[in-house]
């Protein structure tokens, strides 16, 4: 049996050493000058053993990562009804393409790509304003992670705030189609901020095991959502959580996982561990370098891909 807890050690003295480390998120200001060195992996297994290291402590934007969460609240809100808005196909675009939007009227490939997130946060607002939104969406974190000191940096929100024009693009698309039934600034307002909530591995891996664990809370007990929804949820991680590297990290990794630009990536083994990594060098497809090589690594020690031994 392989020991989890110096294989997360051995992992991140390897990554650390590591030349190959990708390229920090420039188009988001305040993400640019992250330091491209940091490395961190947290796994909280089915007994609650918590294993933590490297920089799994610090604190990083979870950016789209925030995509998995608002998809659980959007679903609790309105259920099925969602998928009349938002398809459950991959995208193989860009997360943050305009093109397949004009081509499939309005209706965004995913709930995970930038379209599919912001209608689903559209869902959310539902009405309220973007403080109540984005307080319920809070809520959520503190209570899945058991941590209540997981926030918003609004300094990523208004950075993003400032420059993020192509969301801008996607979110008046969508309203043009009737896909968007909250005013766009409003909607891109809570959008943004939910992308800019701050978390360290450790937070993200407690906050991930509803999903790992059939819906339930581990801790507090009962259910956050039924084990069908939660199914339902890493089915679509494992094939859009990565965009249009979907397919590459379901070959080379084989477990549901969503990523985002700050470098965030939290996969889930079901029924076996919640796992969360981190570092800032992203792929041309704006997925975690050193994120996915870890679970490519973990995977294949505690042989956790879904597909087999
Ligand atoms: N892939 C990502 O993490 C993208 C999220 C980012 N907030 C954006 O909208 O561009």
């Amino acid at each position: 049996m392989v020991d989890l807890n110096s294989l997360v050690h051995d992992i991140a003295a390897e990554m650390a050493a590591r030349e190959e480390r990708g390229t920090v998120a420039s188009y988001i200001p305040e993400l640019a000058g992250v330091d491209p060195a940091g490395f961190g992996i947290a796994v909280v297994g089915a007994d609650g053993d918590t294993h933590v290291a490297g920089d799994g402590d610090t604190l990083f934007s979870i950016q789209s990562v925030s995509k998995v969460f608002t998809l659980t609240l959007a679903l609790g809100k309105v259920g099925d009804a969602l998928w009349q808005r938002v398809g459950r196909e991959p995208s193989g675009n860009p997360f943050n393409s305009i093109v397949q939007l004009e081509y499939e009227k309005g209706i965004p490939r995913n709930p995970f790509i930038n379209a599919g997130a912001i209608a689903v946060a559209d869902a959310i607002l539902a009405g309220h304003t973007p403080k109540v939104a984005l307080g319920e969406i809070l809520r959520f974190l503190h209570f899945v992670s058991d941590d209540e000191s997981i926030h918003i940096d609004s300094a990523v929100a208004r950075s993003e705030q400032a420059t993020g024009f192509r969301n801008a693009a996607l979110a008046n698309y969508l309203r043009a189609c009737g896909n968007l039934r909250n005013p766009v600034d409003l909607v891109l307002g809570v959008y943004f901020h939910h992308c800019a909530i701050a978390m360290s591995c450790r937070q993200l891996a407690m906050a991930g095991r509803y999903l790992a664990f059939g819906g339930r809370h581990p801790t507090a007990g009962g259910k956050v959502i039924s084990s069908e929804r939660a199914k339902r949820i890493n089915a679509l991680m494992l094939t859009c959580g990565h965009y249009d590297g979907s397919g590459d990290f379901a070959f080379r990794v084989g477990i549901p996982a969503k990523s985002g630009v700050g470098g965030g990536i939290l996969a889930v083994v079901p029924g076996k561990a919640s796992i969360a990594v981190w570092s800032p060098g992203l792929d041309a497809q704006g997925n975690s370098v050193l994120g996915s090589a870890a679970l490519e690594l973990v995977s294949r020690r505690m042989n956790w891909s879904i597909f087999g031994d």
